[in-house]
Parts: structure tokens; C-alpha cells; sequence
């Protein structure tokens, strides 16, 4: 057992991306910082949330995972699956308990999204299209639960409509990338069921989409992320292209970890127009 697995299994680079996105929201619905008290409670509900949702995931995902991804804590055994389940809700037991001081339906939207990603992890993934909808759905809902905690919902909506569009655009291609894996396991997922291709231009769909919808947040009221924009556009749009062009592992691979970055460009963008 290794202790850093504790850390890596929860992919922190995910969850303080989620936890700040939380905060993020709360700041563009009220057009401030909110209270040091209500931002910190909404940066642990959903980092703690990413954190469980992750454990979960990797838990339910092990003979996948020993074919895609053998260097995950679980396939390289460096954790038991047993400790993983009971680690994941431990995690989730307290980001429910730290909803609770928040309000009533910033507690019930961590009950639901908790319940989400249990559900997805243990049912819906090897659904097609449904399971990344939910993933990218609870990422929509990210910049919701933030709002939903200072009781207004502004311009949060918009980063919803963006975080949702452009992690259906990533969950698809990092489908198309894992299909070696998933067809061992009987995954019924896009790239399965309908071809690479087809599945390809779902996703350049959602990433175009996303680009539209990139302007909303910042034409609405922060001006200086119009600016920002343009490069996190850009690089969706460097995504589009290579996954058209070719849908093989490592293209889907690149295509994937460019969505990544954009997100997290997009992110930063959003900070800083909300904070000038
Ligand atoms: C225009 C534009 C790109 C706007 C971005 C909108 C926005 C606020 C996005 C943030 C979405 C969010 C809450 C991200 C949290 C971290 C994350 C990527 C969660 C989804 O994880 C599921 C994924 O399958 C995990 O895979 P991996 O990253 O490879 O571990
Ligand atoms: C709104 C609240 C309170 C919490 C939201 C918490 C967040 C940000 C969830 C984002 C989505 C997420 C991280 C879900 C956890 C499950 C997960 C990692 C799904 C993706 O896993 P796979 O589809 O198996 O892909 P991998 O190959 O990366 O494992
Ligand atoms: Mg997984």
C-alpha cells in the first residue's frame, strides 16, 4: 500500500480545477467574491465530490483500467479496491456533511450529484452517450453549486452551458481513445457502437458548440475574457481538427489533453475578468 496513492487516486488536478470552477460560479452569479465562509464550504463540497466521484470511478473501472490505464493506483496495486470503496465514501460522507452548513439546496445538489457519480461509476458509464452526459452534466453543474450557494444564479449559467458542452466534447474523444479497453469490458460506448468517425464528428460538434457558447459568459459582462477567449478557441479548434482527421489512439489522446488544456485557460480567463 503507498500512502501518495491516497492522493493520486483522487486526481487532484481535477478536483482543485472543480473546487475552484465552484467558487468561480458563486463569484460570477453575485459579481463579487463572496464570504470566505461560503467559498471555502463550496470548494470542499465539490473537490471532496471530484475526489469521491474519482475513487468510485477507479474502483468500478479495475479490469478496464488494468487494460487502459495499468499505472492507476488500483491496476499496479499500490491500493486495494476494498480500501478504495471505503475511501470514496468517507470522502463523500464529509462533502455532505460540509453541504449541510451551506444552504438547503446547495445540500440537496451534493446529494444528487454524489448520487450521480456513484450511479455512473457503478451503471451508467457503459452507456452510450448517457454516461457522458452525466459526467459532463455534474461538470456543468460545478459552476451551478457555487451559485445555488449564494442564492443567485447570474452569469453562472453561462459557465455551465460551457463547461457542459466542452466535457461532452472531451468525455466522447477520450472514448474513442480508450475503445481498445472499453471492448474488453463490454462497454456499449459511442465510438463502439457507431464507429470512430461518426463519434469523432459528435464531438468536434459539442467542441464548436463550446466555442460559440465561449462568448456568452464574457459578451454578457466581463469584457476582458472576449480577449482571453480567442487562444482557448483556438485551441478547441486545433482539437477539431485532429480528431477529424485522424481517430487512432494517440490523435484522440492529443485531442483529449487539448480540450484539457482549454478548460483549464478558459478557467483562468474566467478569474480574471470576474475579478477586474
Ligand atoms: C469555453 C470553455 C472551455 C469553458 C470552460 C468552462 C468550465 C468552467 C469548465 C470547467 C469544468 C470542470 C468543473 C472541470 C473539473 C475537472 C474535470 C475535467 C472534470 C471531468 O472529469 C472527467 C474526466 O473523464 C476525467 O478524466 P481525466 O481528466 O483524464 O482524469
Ligand atoms: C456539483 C458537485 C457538488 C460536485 C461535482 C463534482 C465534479 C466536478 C464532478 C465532475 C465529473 C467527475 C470528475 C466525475 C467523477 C467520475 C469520473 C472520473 C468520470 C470519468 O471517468 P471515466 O469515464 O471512467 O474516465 P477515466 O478514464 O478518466 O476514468
Ligand atoms: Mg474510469
Amino acid at each position: 500500500m503507498e500512502l501518495k496513492a491516497f492522493v493520486e487516486i483522487t486526481r487532484p488536478h481535477n478536483c482543485i480545477l472543480a473546487g475552484v470552477v465552484g467558487v468561480l460560479g458563486s463569484i460570477v452569479a453575485v459579481g463579487h467574491f463572496p464570504d470566505l465562509g461560503t467559498a471555502f464550504l463550496v470548494f470542499l463540497v465539490v473537490t471532496l465530490g471530484c475526489a469521491g466521484g474519482n475513487t468510485i470511478n477507479d474502483y468500478f473501472d479495475y479490469e478496464i483500467d488494468k487494460i487502459n490505464r495499468p499505472e492507476r493506483p488500483l491496476p499496479r496495486g499500490a491500493m486495494g479496491r476494498k480500501t478504495a470503496l471505503y475511501y470514496s465514501m468517507l470522502l463523500l460522507a464529509i462533502g455532505l456533511v460540509l453541504a449541510y452548513f451551506i444552504n438547503v439546496r446547495a445540500f440537496l445538489l451534493a446529494v444528487i450529484a454524489y448520487a450521480a457519480m456513484l450511479l455512473y461509476a457503478w451503471k451508467l458509464k457503459p452507456l452510450p452517450f448517457i454516461g457522458n452526459l452525466v459526467v459532463a452534466g455534474l461538470t456543468g453543474a460545478t459552476p451551478l453549486y457555487g451559485a445555488l450557494a449564494v442564492e443567485r444564479i447570474g452569469l453562472a449559467g453561462y459557465l455551465a452551458l460551457c463547461a457542459f458542452l466542452v466535457n461532452v466534447a472531451r468525455e466522447v474523444v477520450k472514448d474513442i481513445e480508450d475503445v481498445e479497453g472499453d471492448v474488453a469490458k463490454g462497454a456499449r460506448t459511442l465510438p463502439i457502437i457507431w464507429g470512430k468517425k461518426k463519434a469523432a464528428y459528435v464531438g468536434a460538434t459539442f467542441a464548436l458548440l463550446t466555442v460559440a457558447a465561449s462568448f456568452l459568459p464574457v459578451r454578457a459582462g466581463v469584457g476582458l475574457g472576449y480577449y482571453a477567449m480567442v487562444p482557448v478557441d483556438l485551441i478547441i479548434l486545433y482539437a477539431v481538427y485532429i480528431i477529424l482527421k485522424n481517430q487512432d489512439r494517440e490523435s484522440a489522446h492529443r485531442a483529449q489533453k487539448l480540450l484539457k488544456v482549454s478548460i483549464f485557460l478558459a478557467v483562468m480567463a474566467f478569474i480574471v475578468a470576474a475579478m477586474v
